[in-house]
């Protein structure tokens, strides 16, 4: 792994602003690995079974093809100023995937740090957990109290990655570094199949940071997103198990998804997502500036 510096010299904090780190591992079981923490960036709105699935998938994977320890994993809801249509307010979106992912697994946390700010590229958010983790927290220790650094890996689907690959947004640089490379070559990823996106199409062209990209098929089929789950939410549709129940609750409770009133911007269902994540990221970099 690289250890080039990272894209910014602070950090910006919310207000009230702490690092949940309660489920991360502090021990590295076995020495002979190198520790990682999984983080899955985007919009979550809202948080699905399949969001949770990669977690899952990702872990199967890393203990049978890799030389990894996972010691923890995050979903990172992306800011509102992401404008992404469908995108319900980071306070709804950050409770639902709390609400997800304390029902799940014991080693799933949300950080609301991305959420409740400026919208952030995906390349500093990245950064932030580095930082958070390996500077603040010091990175993981081995049972011989050895520190090791822990590495940092974003966790998506195929059809983000293949967004990657596109002239646009993900190729402009970040304070005069190509994030591309400070993602792939710094950091590394582990890209879950999802259909409708095949993964060489998702790659072909980030041959260079081959070494530091993991694909992960998928042995089940199951195009559930979140856009759906809209559409469903909006035409009195159940969503029940497509979604952890606890969220089902929350969405029910707080009436959300009924009307596209409640969406930062107009909900549609534009299957497009690739220029949508595009034009989403890019209109919040020209505000950021
Ligand atoms: N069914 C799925 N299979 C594989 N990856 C998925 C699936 N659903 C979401 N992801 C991945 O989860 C991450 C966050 O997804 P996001 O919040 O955009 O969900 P989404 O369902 O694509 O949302 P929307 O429908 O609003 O565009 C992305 O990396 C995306 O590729
Ligand atoms: O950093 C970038 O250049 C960049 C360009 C496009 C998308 N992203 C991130 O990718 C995620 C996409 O989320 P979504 O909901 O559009 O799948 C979200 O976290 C964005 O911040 C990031």
């Amino acid at each position: 792994m690289s250890t080039s510096p990272h894209l910014t010299e602070s950090f910006t904090n919310p207000e009230n602003y702490t690092f949940p780190h309660n489920r991360l591992s502090t021990i590295l079981h076995n020495p002979n690995k190198t520790p990682i923490v999984l983080v899955a960036c985007g919009s979550f709105s809202p948080v699905t079974y399949l969001h949770l699935r990669m977690f899952e998938m990702a872990k199967d994977y890393v203990r049978q093809n890799t030389d990894f320890e996972i010691i923890g994993g995050y979903l990172s809801p992306v800011s509102d100023m992401y404008k992404k249509p469908g995108l319900l307010s980071a306070r709804h979106r950050v409770n639902m995937c709390t609400l997800a992912a304390e029902d799940s697994d014991t080693w799933l946390m949300v950080d609301p740090w991305e959420a409740f700010q400026s919208y952030q590229r995906t390349a500093i958010v990245l950064d932030h957990f580095d930082h958070e983790i390996n500077t603040v927290l010091g990175g993981v220790q081995t049972a011989s109290g050895e520190k090791r650094k822990v590495r940092i890996m974003l966790l998506a689907g195929s059809d983000l990655i293949g967004t990657m690959s596109e002239p646009g947004v993900w190729t402009q640089p970040v304070n005069g570094i190509v994030q591309l490379e400070h993602i792939l070559g710094r950091y590394g990823c582990l890209i879950v199949e999802r259909a409708g996106t095949g993964m060489d199409q998702a790659t072909d062209s980030l041959a260079r940071w081959r070494s530091n990209i993991h694909l992960i098929s998928q042995l089940i089929q199951n195009d559930v997103s979140s856009t759906k789950v809209r559409l469903f939410l909006r035409r009195g549709l159940s969503v029940r198990y497509l979604l952890p129940n606890s969220v089902v609750d929350y969405i029910e409770q707080n009436g959300l998804y009924q009307d596209e009133t409640t969406s930062i911007l107009s909900t549609n269902s534009n299957p497009d997502k690739g220029k949508e994540r595009e034009a989403a990221a890019g209109a919040s970099k020209k505000e950021a500036h």
